[in-house]
């Protein structure tokens, strides 16, 4: 049987780290949306083995690259001798902050899943998708979603309202670990307000949801990468009525009410950014993109 999952990227509405743990990663408190800016992974049964494909160059192409990974702990744990071709259309950029190879490690769990009738709960799989990275249990959750510990313990919440997200992702990558070791929490002058995210995104609250956008994280990645400050400028130049980086960064997002605002903040962008995307929160419209 040949199984298609859609694995969207994330952005994170705000993100609070709370302290450092014992055992060195930090304990977070965030909100997180999935938008429809997606890669696509093909699931094909083999007889053995699992070989990976992808039609971007900038993935690893072995046991380092998370859906690779997300297979092999399927196999092991259910001892299935049958194999499997993955195949990844990518479309998120990599190493951006939007959670790409973990929402395909989730795509894989989740099909794979389904392939081989394991029955495994959502639960069970966000379980184990934190054995592959901390994004992992969100992108098995999908929607929205506040995340706490490493970002395993999820709660519901209600989805933004309908909106264009405009992304625009500078031509470096960002290492988390980095990110994270570089941290000082002394030097965090401005901290998320989870209430009032919430109460906003409970009320539909657009201009709401735009003021509450919060993530410490910038304070590690704006000031070693100047460009994530100058694509905010830009954005909210052009007229988007929030704009913060996502995860670990580096890409940038942008909240836009009107579709012809969106356009003119894309275009815009166009002249400073090569990789600008212009998408619809999931869970609100469905949305095709529009650029
Ligand atoms: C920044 C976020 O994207 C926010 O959603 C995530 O916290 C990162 O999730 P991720 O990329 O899946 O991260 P992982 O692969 O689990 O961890 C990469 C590295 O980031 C650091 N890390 C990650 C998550 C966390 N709660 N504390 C950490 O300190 C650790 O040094 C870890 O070795
Ligand atoms: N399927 C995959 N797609 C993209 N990158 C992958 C994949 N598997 C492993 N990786 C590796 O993971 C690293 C981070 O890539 P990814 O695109 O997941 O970053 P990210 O968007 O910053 O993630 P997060 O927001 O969860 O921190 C890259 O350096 C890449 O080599």
């Amino acid at each position: 049987m040949d199984i298609s999952v859609k694995a969207p990227a994330k952005i994170n509405l705000t993100l609070d780290v709370l302290h450092k743990r014992a055992d060195g990663y930090h304990e977070l408190e965030m909100v997180m949306t999935t938008i429809d800016l997606a890669d696509r992974i093909d699931l094909t049964e083999t007889s053995g083995g699992i070989q990976l494909e992808s039609t971007s160059g900038f993935v690893p192409y072995d046991e380092r690259n998370l859906a690779y990974r997300a297979a092999v702990l399927i196999k092991e744990r259910f001892s299935i001798k049958k194999g499997v071709r993955i195949l990844i259309h990518k479309h998120i950029p990599v190493a951006a902050g939007l959670a790409g190879g973990s929402s395909d490690a989730a795509a894989t769990l989740k099909g794979l899943n389904r392939m081989w009738n394991l029955g495994l709960s959502r639960e069970e799989l966000e379980e184990w998708g934190l054995e592959l990275g901390s994004d992992v249990p969100f992108c098995v959750h999908g929607g929205t979603a506040i995340a706490r510990g490493r970002g395993e313990r999820l709660v519901s919440a209600a989805s933004p309202p309908p909106c264009w997200v405009i992304l625009a992702k500078p031509p470096h990558g960002v290492s988390t670990a980095e990110v994270f070791g570089a941290l000082r929490m002394d030097r965090v002058t401005r901290r998320p307000n989870l209430d009032g995210m919430l109460n906003a995104l409970e009320s539909k609250d657009f201009h709401g949801v735009c003021r509450h956008l919060e993530n410490v994280l910038e304070s590690v990645t704006i000031p070693a990468y100047p460009k994530v400050r100058r694509l905010k400028e830009k954005m909210a130049a052009f007229g988007a009525e929030g704009v913060l980086m996502s995860g670990s960064g580096p890409t940038v997002f942008g909240l836009v009410h009107r579709e012809t605002t969106a356009r003119r903040v894309v275009n815009g962008l166009r002249g400073f950014c090569r990789q600008v995307y212009a998408v619809r929160i999931l869970g609100g419209t469905e949305g095709e993109s529009l650029v």
